[in-house]
Order: C-alpha cells, then sequence, then structure tokens
C-alpha cells in the first residue's frame, strides 16, 4: 500500500536557490484548511549536519509541518524544498524512497502480523506488509544490521502486534533508516513510553545524532525531557506561527517554552539533557 499526498495546490512563484548542503527549506510557508490557518509564514531551513528538535503543543502545526516536509503534504502558499526538490513539483516516489518517516498514522498501517523484519524490509519498496517483493541478501543484511543498531533484533521473527510500544517505536525507526535516507523525520517517537523504554530511545537517537553518517533530523516531540543529546537546533511553534528557532540553547529557555506553551516555565539544562516545570 503506498501513501497518497495529500494535493493543494502550491504557489506558483519562482523557486528560490536552495544551497546544495540544505535539506529542508520553507520560505513564507502556510498551510490553510477550511479558512484555518495550520502554518503560517514558516521560513525555516535544515542542513544536512543538523539535527532539529521541533517542540510545541497539542495542535501547533508540528505534523503538517513533517507532511509538508516529507511532501505528503503541499503548501497554500510560499515554498517547500525538500533535498533540493521542489514538493508540488517533483516525483513522489522517488523523493520518498530519499525520506525516513516515523508518523503515528504510518505506523498504524502495520499489519499487526508481520514479521519484524519484514517491517523494516518492505521498506525497500516503500510499501507495509510484505507480499511478493523480492529481496536480496543485501537487503537482508541490512535490515538486520538496522534492528541489532536498535536493539531489536532478536524479535526479527516476531508478530509487529506482539511488540511492546517501546519496541515498536524502535522498529519503525530502523524501517524508517531502511533505505538510507538522506533525512530522517520522527514525529514524537518517545509517545507512550515509560521512563526506561523513553531513556532508552533517547540514547539510540543520541548515537544516530552524533554519527556524522547519520542523515539529517527533525525530531518532534512535546517535552524537551526528549531531546536526544547531540541535537543541534530547536524550533518552537505556537498555533501555526513559529515563536523561536535557532541553537538548542538559544531557543531551548523558559522565556521561548513559556511562550509556546502559554504557561510559565522554567527550564533547566543538566549537561546535554533539559527539564522543564512550571514556574
Ligand atoms: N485536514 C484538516 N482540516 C482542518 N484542520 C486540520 C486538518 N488537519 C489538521 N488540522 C488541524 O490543524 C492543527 C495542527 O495540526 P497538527 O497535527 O499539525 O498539530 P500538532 O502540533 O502535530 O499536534 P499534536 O501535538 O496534537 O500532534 C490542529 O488544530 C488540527 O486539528
Amino acid at each position: 500500500m503506498r501513501d497518497d499526498p495529500v494535493s493543494v495546490p502550491a504557489d506558483t512563484g519562482s523557486p528560490a536557490p536552495v544551497p546544495p548542503d540544505v535539506v529542508i527549506d520553507f520560505h513564507g510557508v502556510g498551510v490553510l484548511r477550511s479558512g484555518t490557518p495550520l502554518l503560517r509564514d514558516v521560513t525555516w531551513r535544515v542542513s544536512a549536519d543538523e539535527r532539529w528538535v521541533v517542540l510545541g503543543p497539542n495542535g501547533a502545526g508540528k505534523t503538517t509541518l513533517l507532511n509538508l516536509a516529507s511532501g505528503r503534504l503541499h503548501p497554500t502558499t510560499g515554498l517547500v524544498h525538500a533535498l533540493g526538490e521542489r514538493i508540488g513539483r517533483t516525483d513522489l516516489a522517488e523523493l520518498r524512497t530519499r525520506i525516513g518517516l516515523t508518523t503515528a498514522a504510518l505506523a498504524e498501517r502495520i499489519p499487526a502480523d508481520e514479521r519484524v523484519r519484514d517491517v523494516v524490509l518492505t521498506a525497500a519498496w516503500s510499501v507495509v506488509g510484505r507480499w511478493r517483493e523480492q529481496y536480496d541478501e543485501m537487503d537482508e543484511a541490512r535490515a538486520r544490521g538496522l534492528l541489532a543498531q536498535l536493539g531489536v533484533l532478536a524479535l526479527a521473527d516476531r508478530a509487529y502486534g506482539t511488540l511492546s510500544e517501546g519496541e515498536r517505536k524502535r522498529t519503525q525507526i530502523a524501517r524508517a533508516l531502511m533505505t538510507d535516507p538522506e533525512l530522517l523525520l520522527l514525529d514524537e517517537p518517545a509517545a507512550g513510553l515509560d521512563l526506561g523504554g523513553r531513556e532508552d530511545l533517547v540514547a539510540r537517537l543520541a548515537g544516530l545524532a552524533h554519527d556524522p553518517d547519520a542523515p539529517a533530523m527533525v525530531l518532534v516531540t512535546h517535552h524537551v525531557e526528549e531531546i536526544p543529546p547531540g541535537f543541534t537546533h530547536a524550533l518552537l511553534l505556537r498555533e501555526g506561527g513559529i515563536v523561536a528557532q535557532g541553537p538548542l540553547a538559544e531557543t531551548v529557555t523558559g522565556e521561548y517554552l513559556s511562550k509556546t506553551f502559554g504557561v510559565p516555565l522554567l527550564v533547566e539544562r543538566s549537561g546535554d539533557r533539559f527539564t522543564a516545570r512550571a514556574a
């Protein structure tokens, strides 16, 4: 089963020149649905060596942002480029193999009886649910390597539906990495995990973030505690607009987080981890 893009006319303005090391480029991007702006005037750039966290309350537009960056949604206004391709003007099937994505919506489409190794392997064909596709030994070896990297190789022959939430999340990330993407987009990867599961996942994402061969990454979350060490930048969204963006140390602050979440918050940094609580 392939994903179908939500088709909305894109802006017809001429494309802005995007430097070659930029993997995501949003210029004045807006998304309008039923007269409501889901995103407003978002201008944002991600370079290949950066790891971004996108923070914001429920409904801020974070998933909409990832859907644009992955080509699953077209902007109502403005320009979106991903990996140098203009969204709305490019072959999405080709682009999708270059972008790894995990979202709750994609995860729901994984059949419960699918073997864990096949959940990862089938990403090579951008499908969920193994049927008659042929995979070579290199694909099999890559899938095993990724399952090992995410700590779930021992579960390779289990049915996906029998995994714990944490094991599923790690399997989904292994699947997103299967095509050796140039960009990895993770929508709330730690949602629903217990403390141990969250810390395990944060440590694995920190490992990826520190790996110079790993793709550029954008991770969406509600919680500063889930920012993995090695992440470099943050984008803070509220009601579809940008509150702040830039290097982590300058953006993940009490002042900006309070504006973003609409409550007074104290943010503390301990080493390379953050915590937040009501002020
Ligand atoms: N097709 C649509 N039509 C109308 N409104 C929509 C549509 N899709 C999303 N929305 C609304 O747009 C807003 C932004 O949604 P989005 O999923 O991007 O937010 P989010 O920041 O990811 O939220 P959450 O943290 O709850 O997942 C929400 O208020 C949502 O209800």
